[in-house]
């Protein structure tokens, strides 16, 4: 460090300067390879500060630099103590790069004190980069203070340099001067006035809180509405190895918005990957407390069938609201209305038919034998059941085989993937209807042990549930879902998701469109 101080700043030669302005006032550009600064402090054991934000800013295709705030010795179990080089040092840091480098992106973490706040603070206003995203770093994890409570103002002052600020919970009522918010709806409130009141956007952060997801919600309270708020769930993942996911997210949003110029987007590419960064965690082994997320997890296949329990786990909600539908449990309770079982049917059979045909594309697209065959005998078996439909249980019912709204819409997608879509975002779409199948059928059949009561209206139904060989099936297809998985990039992977997850909320419509649309209800029975 002596000997890095008795250097002069680098000069910067006026052609590189004069680029250097064009390419700023351009501001708006995307970038390939986006040049990403993270300011911030040092974790030697790598999970947090500027350590983690250069994994993530690799990991999110960024080209990384790093200017230290504070030297600060922690590992995962808590931070021992901070060593804070001059001031005049930082800034000589600071100038060094953006004499040299143009800048895309800026992540701020740990600042430490009010004077290296105001040393950002005034380097920001010199070269203003196109995105600043800013991390109020306080407390660590390990509840160790990583702000001195007297710079809170001078962070405040930084917000209006700041395009996105990333608050904890904690650090959102700080930022604010109120009590720390008490619940989800506490939070996006306090996110919706700090953006008013600064001018800038609030990724609230669900880490704190208590439940089975894990929430975070970017608010624009500038934008119009509809446009204001976009919410974005997880499911909690069991781990104690937090350490640095605010450092990591921040620093993932920069990169990406360099990349994509789309807050939004950013936000839902970012969301996925630190949930997948949070389940992988526990294969690294680092440290004996909370230990680090594993940045470049989508860089090394998930070994056997992380990627389906990772999709079981994002749709335990639709799992839920399905044994939850009157229709669900009236059919188990024998309660059930004719007309909305024979509706149920009907579409059954509609739906069935229009499943095989996207079956047949999935075995034209599988890349062995064995999956081409396996989609083969289920486009087979599809038609079978249909048939079997109408001859037993649809004949004499004299309902109506036209699609129903949500019989459309379902096959609709479906189709859409089949046509457009990539082997696996095609595999991901047919899952649900197979796996949420046999879930409902392994419930129902639990319910009924020794199978239905005699006398039971729907008893002939509830036993075909109880199928080992569809059962069977539907793991086969879950493990091709995995392999698929594992053939596509991140990108990919992304699309498989939002396919499976459209076609899980299908399969909840379609499950409650009897009690929407049959024919009693229809004619206000
Ligand atoms: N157990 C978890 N499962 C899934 N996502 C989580 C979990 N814990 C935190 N997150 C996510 O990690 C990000 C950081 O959230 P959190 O509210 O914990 O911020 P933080 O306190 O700044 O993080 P840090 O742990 O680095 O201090 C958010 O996107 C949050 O939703
Ligand atoms: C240098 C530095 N910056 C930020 C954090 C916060 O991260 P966490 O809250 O996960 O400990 C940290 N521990 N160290």
């Amino acid at each position: 460090m002596q000997q890095a101080q008795q250097l002069g700043p680098e000069t910067v030669s006026p052609d590189r300067a004069g680029e250097q302005a064009a390419e700023r006032a351009a501001g708006s550009v995307a970038r390939a390879v986006p040049r990403v600064l993270s300011i911030a402090g040092t974790d030697p054991t790598g999970g947090a500060g500027i350590q983690a934000d250069l994994k993530s800013i690799a990991a999110h295709g960024g080209y990384g630099m790093a200017v230290v705030t504070a030297l600060v010795a922690q590992n995962t179990c808590g931070v021992r103590s901070v060593h804070t080089p001059p001031a005049d040092f930082l800034r000589e840091q600071l100038q060094a790069v953006s004499d040299d480098v143009v800048i895309d992106a800026v992540k701020i973490g740990m600042l430490g004190d009010a004077v290296v706040v105001q040393v950002v603070k005034e380097w920001l206003e010199q070269v203003r980069p196109p995105v600043v995203v800013l991390d109020p770093v306080m407390v660590a994890t390990s509840n160790d203070r990583l702000l001195r409570p007297e710079a809170e103002d001078a962070l405040r002052g930084l917000l209006p340099l700041v395009h996105l600020v990333t608050p904890n919970l904690p650090e959102l009522a700080v930022l604010l001067d109120a009590p720390v918010a008490a619940d989800w709806a506490q939070a996006l409130a306090q996110g919706r006035e700090l953006s008013r009141r600064y001018g800038l956007k609030v990724l609230v952060k669900g880490g704190h809180l208590q439940g089975a997801d894990s929430p975070d919600a970017l608010v624009d309270a500038a934008a119009g509405p509809g446009q204001d708020l976009l919410e974005l769930f997880s499911h909690r993942v069991d781990t104690a190895n937090t350490h640095g996911t605010g450092c990591s997210l921040s620093a993932a949003m920069a990169t990406v918005q360099a990349r994509t110029l789309d807050w939004p987007e950013s936000l839902r590419r970012v969301k996925h990957w630190l949930t997948g960064a949070l389940e992988r965690s526990d294969e690294l082994e680092v440290g004996r407390g909370h230990g680090p997320i594993h940045h470049f997890h989508h860089l090394q296949p998930a070994s056997g069938q992380a990627f389906s329990s990772r999709l079981w786990g994002l749709t335990a909600g639709v799992r839920e609201a399905i044994m939850a539908l009157p229709f669900i449990q009236e059919l188990s309770a024998g309660t059930l209305d004719e007309d909305d079982f024979g509706y149920y049917l009907a579409q059954d059979a509609r739906y069935l038919n229009g499943y095989s045909r996207v079956l047949a594309r999935a075995s034209a697209l599988a890349p062995t034998e064995a999956e081409q065959l396996f989609w083969a005998k289920g486009a087979h078996q599809c038609l079978e059941v249909e048939a079997e439909l109408h001859r037993s249980w649809l004949s004499g019912r004299g309902v109506s085989g036209e699609f129903g709204p949500v019989t459309k819409q379902y096959v609709d997608h479906l189709q859409a993937i089949a046509g457009g879509g990539s082997y696996g975002e095609l595999v991901a779409a047919v899952i649900p209807c197979y796996w949420l199948y046999a879930h409902v059928g392994e419930q129902l059949s639990a319910q009924h042990s020794g199978g239905p009561a005699d006398g039971h209206p729907y008893g002939a139904w509830l036993r075909t549930y109880a199928d080992e060989a569809f059962a069977e099936a539907s793991r086969q297809a879950v493990a091709i879902m995995d392999a698929a998985a594992a053939a596509e990039s991140e990108a990919g992977r992304l699309r498989m998701r939002t396919a499976f997850e459209q076609s899980c909320r299908y399969e909840l419509d379609f499950f409650d469109a009897p009690r929407v649309y049959a024919r009693s209800r229809v004619q206000g029975g």
